[in-house]
């Protein structure tokens, strides 16, 4: 029988692990892996960005889901996933775990063209999806610019994952986070788990848009960076949600053809789901 001071030991070493692997992680390289061709093609319809960036223009054009303040939990070095949370939400909050994810963000929002990867592509496609015009692109990159209020640093396996008093007292009014929990979370409990901490972030009735990885094991962080992911399957995803406190609207699932593994995780498809806090 695991004495509860044993448990605790063990999640505190299984954190301890997982934070060391990040240690490693290269933004510009994992930009280079996920967010170049083919993986992000803007002229093929089965590519994997197209299809993120439409499951969160859909989502985030629904009349159910409404202004205020917009946190994205673990943003890495990206910016894709508030492209159109900017243009509903007054205020938007980037977070990640590593200074070095926080300062490429951070170089993108002072200063134009200072960041590792050329966003106005992903800028020009989904004003294209807003029927706005590729030549929109600068206005939404200054409504970007102009909505992120903070770029924090954030633990998901905390049960309170921001420092007190970052958000006013209700909570965000919605969450995004994208390849987070289930990339930093060493089994299926340990994701739940942090489901639970970041809900906590969110006040009653809020939504969550989640994007994760379906059966990866791991992915590269940066070359020779090997990082663990806890494989999820749908049901697995469902369940932790129903678990954790939301309601599921939706889920969208994308299944990986060929082309689209480079070799740089083992991830067979890819979930978005719509749900919202009990
Ligand atoms: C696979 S990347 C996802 C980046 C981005 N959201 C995307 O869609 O590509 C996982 C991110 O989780 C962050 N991370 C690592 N440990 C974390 C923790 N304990 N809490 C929150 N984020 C963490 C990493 O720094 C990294 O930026
Ligand atoms: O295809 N993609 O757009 C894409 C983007 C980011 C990531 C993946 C795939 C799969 N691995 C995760 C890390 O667990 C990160």
């Amino acid at each position: 029988m695991e004495t509860k001071a044993v448990k605790e030991k063990s999640l505190e070493d299984g954190r301890a692990a997982m934070a060391a692997c990040y240690q490693g992680f290269d933004p510009a390289a994992y930009l280079q892996y996920n967010y170049t061709p083919p993986r992000a093609d803007f002229c093929r319809r089965d590519s994997i960005v197209p299809w993120k960036l439409g499951c969160l223009h859909r989502a985030f054009t629904e009349e159910d889901i409404t202004g205020g303040v917009l946190v994205d939990v673990g943003s890495g070095p990206t910016l894709y996933q508030v492209l159109s949370g900017c243009e509903v939400f007054e205020r938007l909050v980037l977070t990640d775990f590593l200074e070095v994810n926080r300062r490429e963000l951070r170089g993108w929002l002072q200063e134009q063209g200072k960041s590792s990867l050329d966003w106005t592509p992903y800028l020009q496609h989904v004003c294209k999806l807003e029927g706005r015009g590729v030549s929109a692109w600068s206005e939404k990159a200054a409504r970007l610019r102009a909505v992120v209020s903070d770029v924090l640093p954030i633990d998901v396996h905390c049960p309170q994952p921001l420092a007190p008093g970052a958000l006013p007292s209700p909570g965000a009014d919605c969450l995004v986070s994208s390849f987070c929990l289930e990339s930093v979370s060493a089994d299926l409990e340990a994701f739940t788990r942090a489901l639970g901490h970041i809900g906590g972030l969110l006040r009653p009735g809020g939504h969550l848009l989640l994007i994760g990885a379906l059966g990866e094991s791991f992915y590269l962080g940066g070359p020779g960076v090997q990082i663990p992911v806890v494989p999820l399957d749908e049901a697995q995803v469902c369940g932790s949600l129903r678990e954790s406190g939301y309601t599921l609207i939706r889920m969208e699932v994308y299944t990986l053809p060929p082309d689209m593994r480079v070799g740089v995780d083992d991830v067979s498809g890819i979930f978005f789901v719509k749900a919202r806090k009990d």
